[in-house]
């Protein structure tokens, strides 16, 4: 059977990993030494709208690796990579191939760069949080997962990963143009991380003020700017799709920065909306509403170092 190793228990690894578990697939998850105690303890704790389920799952840390795994899903955050990508070193070889969960687009090159040829493209949607006691809170009812060749190739290793990752509790596909996922997805939580971490609030709360949903509007444009620039253009049904959700009256939706922004914690400002300004700025496009988030949320950052 196929070795899937999930490197971090977080957010996106804990409820993907844990379809997987269900599913019975042979998966370990990656894990530093307080979230091995903690599994080991308590099991992985799900929460959904449906109650709380416990799961047992095997973990390892990194010392504790016993060699190449066929699947490596990495859903660590973003300044957690480089040190990530050394952790799994020795559970890569020429047959791996490694599926990143992570938003933007900078992580791409990283893991191409360290690990040649083993990367697949990985796009994943859930709204889900990691407690402070280790429960993964999922508040959406949906959730994806699409992988995919970033070449577009839908090749045989890809068809193999997708046979292990297709399993019941989220919709899953295989792409043949996971590159412009990518995009898309960025779009999709830069304009939805701006809306939210300027105005501070939900989208229902931002749009139930005056002009709060003229001001979504205006940042998704600068967003789908920056991907029709970047040669992916979106899609009109996925505008109008994504126009309808930044702007949905009473939507209690919030993205992951803004979670984090919220609660004090450290956010992906630079992974998530800097670099999609920079490439903004590299296209000559003006992007003032991302920019102001940028800096909002940079200087959120600083406070929150200042404190540790
Ligand atoms: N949350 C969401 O709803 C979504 C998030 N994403 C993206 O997915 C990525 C992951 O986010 P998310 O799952 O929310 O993050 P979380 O913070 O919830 O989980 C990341 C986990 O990675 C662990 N970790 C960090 N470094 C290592 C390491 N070297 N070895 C093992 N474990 C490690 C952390 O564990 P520790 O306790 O040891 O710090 C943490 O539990 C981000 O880029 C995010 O933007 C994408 C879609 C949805
Ligand atoms: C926008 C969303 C919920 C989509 O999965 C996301 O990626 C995040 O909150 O980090």
């Amino acid at each position: 059977m196929s070795r899937v190793l999930v490197v971090g228990a977080g957010a996106t690894g804990g409820f993907f990993g844990a379809h997987l578990v269900r599913a019975e697939r042979d998966v370990t998850f990656l894990v530093r030494p307080a979230r091995a105690a903690a599994l080991r303890s308590e099991g992985l704790r799900l929460s959904t709208a449906r109650g709380e389920t416990v799961l047992a799952a095997r973990s390892v840390t990194a010392a504790e690796l016993d060699g190449a795994y066929d699947i490596v899903l990495l859903s660590v955050k973003a300044d957690a990579l480089p040190a990530a990508l050394d952790d799994i070193s020795p559970a890569v070889d020429e047959s791996t191939v490694i599926i990143p969960f992570l938003n933007g687009l900078d992580h791409i090159e990283a893991i191409e760069e360290r690990f040649t040829g083993r990367l697949l493209g990985g796009v994943v949607k859930v709204a889900a949080q990691l407690t402070t006691d280790g429960v993964i809170a999922v508040s959406g009812s949906t959730a994806s997962m699409e992988i995919g060749e970033l070449s577009g190739e839908v090749s045989e290793r890809a068809r193999r990963a997708a046979d292990v990752l297709n399993v019941e509790g989220y919709d899953f596909s295989l792409s043949n143009s996971i590159r412009a996922s990518l995009w898309h997805k960025w779009v999709f939580i830069s304009a939805v991380s701006v809306i939210c971490c300027t105005a501070m609030g939900t989208i229902g709360d931002v749009v139930s003020v005056p002009g709060g949903a003229e001001f979504a509007a205006a940042v998704l444009e600068e967003a789908v700017a920056i991907s029709g620039a970047a040669g992916h253009p979106l899609p009109a049904a996925h505008h109008e799709w994504l126009h309808a959700f930044v702007t949905q009256a009473g939507s209690p939706f919030a993205p992951s920065l803004y979670r984090d922004l919220l609660d004090g914690r450290h956010t992906e400002v630079e992974a998530v909306l800097a670099s999609f300004s920079s490439a903004a700025s590299g296209f000559g496009i003006g992007t003032p509403l991302l920019n102001l988030a940028v800096m909002r949320l940079r200087l959120h950052n600083r406070r929150i170092a200042a404190l540790s």
